[in-house]
């Protein structure tokens, strides 16, 4: 067997992807009071069960009239006064009004709403200072919503105008897919919490930071769990705790070949958990597979492998759970701007910046050497050029396929 074959042969990375998504299904759909389910996709089509609105009303505060003759000058006698929220009146007679309030109920007969500018009232009557046009200002029973009709598709993320159509039409949950619940982990030796001194060899856990940002951005509610020492009594410990409170593990570090990395030991020991050489970089080493009905990602330590590798795998995951069908980020074929040698055998994410170009549409600037420790460059992009696996050397100027991280930029 050849080292390389004994290293085990890089699965392509489309192929693994397609594994991971195939493998996920949609939380099973529950239901959330309204303010909880915002930004939730709906799992069940809502259709209304009353009208909305649910009464005749007027649209201005003025006056309601009943005449054959609507003309300037028109004298209406005036019998009471209709407050939003009060009763229906007594229905009008022939020429008389009442004075009406915006969203009151409009009394039977009345023919227009004349607003208060455009009226006057003189003892005990009211005139009208222009004419008015049958039916104007009254807004109709059901005109927003009929019962029955369908209102929101099922599949559809509820934005704030829906949520305040399902409350008009009396509904005060409504059923979605939830959001998952992510526990991240961070793994290794050498992390220490942020604001503590750093003895030597020691760096700080910035990946969990930024992987429960990510699963936040995500739509998941994502929980930071303090980092855990390469030790395998430590990690079970700590795996099994997530697994009680977790529909996704997302852990960080230790899956490459050093001494101390346990993670895909201690995860395959758990579950059906397997490691793998992906053709990606950066993120080429990265473990994934249930324990019990829970999806497990442990992702390379690397900061931006981590980061990558959340984009690429866990991302859609968390998207496809809330039941969404769009699991990609937009995309953009842009000129790319500066060179850049590609590895082969490997699809490669360059991180870049988007600058609209009149003449190219987008160019795409690298933001620096691409390191897979070197975070700030991720910082500084907003997107991710992909570099075909058999691109050995992007040309400045070439066409390169940019995923879109900021929503900002489009
Ligand atoms: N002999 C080999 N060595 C390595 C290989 C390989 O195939 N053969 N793969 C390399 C690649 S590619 C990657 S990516 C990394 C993945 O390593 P691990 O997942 O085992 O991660 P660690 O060794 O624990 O850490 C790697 C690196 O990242 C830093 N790190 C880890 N956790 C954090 C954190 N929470 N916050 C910030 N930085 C973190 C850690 O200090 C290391 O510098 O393996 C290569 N090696
Ligand atoms: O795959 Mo590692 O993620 O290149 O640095």
């Amino acid at each position: 067997m050849t080292a390389r074959a004994a290293a085990g042969e890089l699965v392509p990375l489309v192929e693994y992807r397609r594994e991971v998504l195939e493998s996920i299904t949609p939380l099973d759909p529950i239901d959330l009071a309204l303010l909880e389910a915002h930004g939730c996709v709906l799992a069940a089509d809502v259709t209304a069960a009353g009208d909305v609105p649910p009464f005749d009303n007027t649209a201005m505060d003025g006056y309601a009239v009943r005449g054959s003759v609507l003309e300037a000058g028109e004298e209406f006698e005036l019998v009471g006064t209709v407050a939003a929220g009060a009763q229906a009146e007594e229905p009008l007679g022939p020429g008389q009004a009442v004075r009406i309030m915006t969203g009151a109920p409009v009394p039977e007969g009345t023919d227009a709403i004349v607003p208060v500018e455009l009226a006057r009232e003189r003892d005990g009557s009211v005139l009208l200072e222009e004419a008015a046009r049958p039916g104007a200002h009254i807004r109709s029973a059901g005109e927003s919503a009929r019962a029955g009709d369908t209102l929101l598709d099922r599949g559809r993320s509820l934005g704030a105008p829906d949520l305040g159509m399902l409350a008009a039409v009396g509904n005060r949950s409504v059923r979605v897919h939830p959001r998952p619940r992510v526990v991240v982990v961070s793994t290794g030796d050498e992390l220490v919490e942020p604001g503590r001194p750093l003895a030597p060899g020691q760096i700080r856990d910035s990946n969990s930071y930024m992987l429960t940002a990510m699963a936040r951005e995500a739509g998941a509610v994502a929980y930071r769990q303090l980092f855990v020492r390469d030790d395998p009594r430590a990690l079970r410990e700590a795996f099994e705790g997530a697994f009680s409170h977790a529909d996704v593990l997302v852990t960080s570090g230790g899956v490459s070949a050093g001494l101390h990395d346990h993670v895909k030991g201690v995860l395959a020991q758990l579950g059906d958990v397997r490691f793998r050489k992906i053709g990606m970089k950066p993120g080429m080493p990265q473990a994934f597979g249930f324990v019990d009905r829970v999806p497990c990602f442990a992702l390379p330590g690397n900061p931006v492998s981590a980061f990558v590798s959340f984009e690429v795998f866990v991302r859609p995951t968390l998207l496809r759970m809330q039941g969404r069908q769009d699991l990609n980020r937009p995309r953009v074929t842009a000129v790319f701007d500066g060179t850049h040698g590609s590895p082969g055998e490997k699809v490669e994410f360059v991180r870049v910046r988007l600058a609209a170009d009149e003449e190219a549409g987008w160019r795409a600037l690298p933001t620096g050497e691409q390191g897979s420790g070197i975070l700030q460059s991720a910082v500084l992009a907003d997107g991710l050029a992909e570099i075909p696996a058999d691109v050995t050397e992007v040309a400045a100027g070439s066409r390169v396929t940019v995923h879109v991280l900021d929503d900002d930029v489009r």
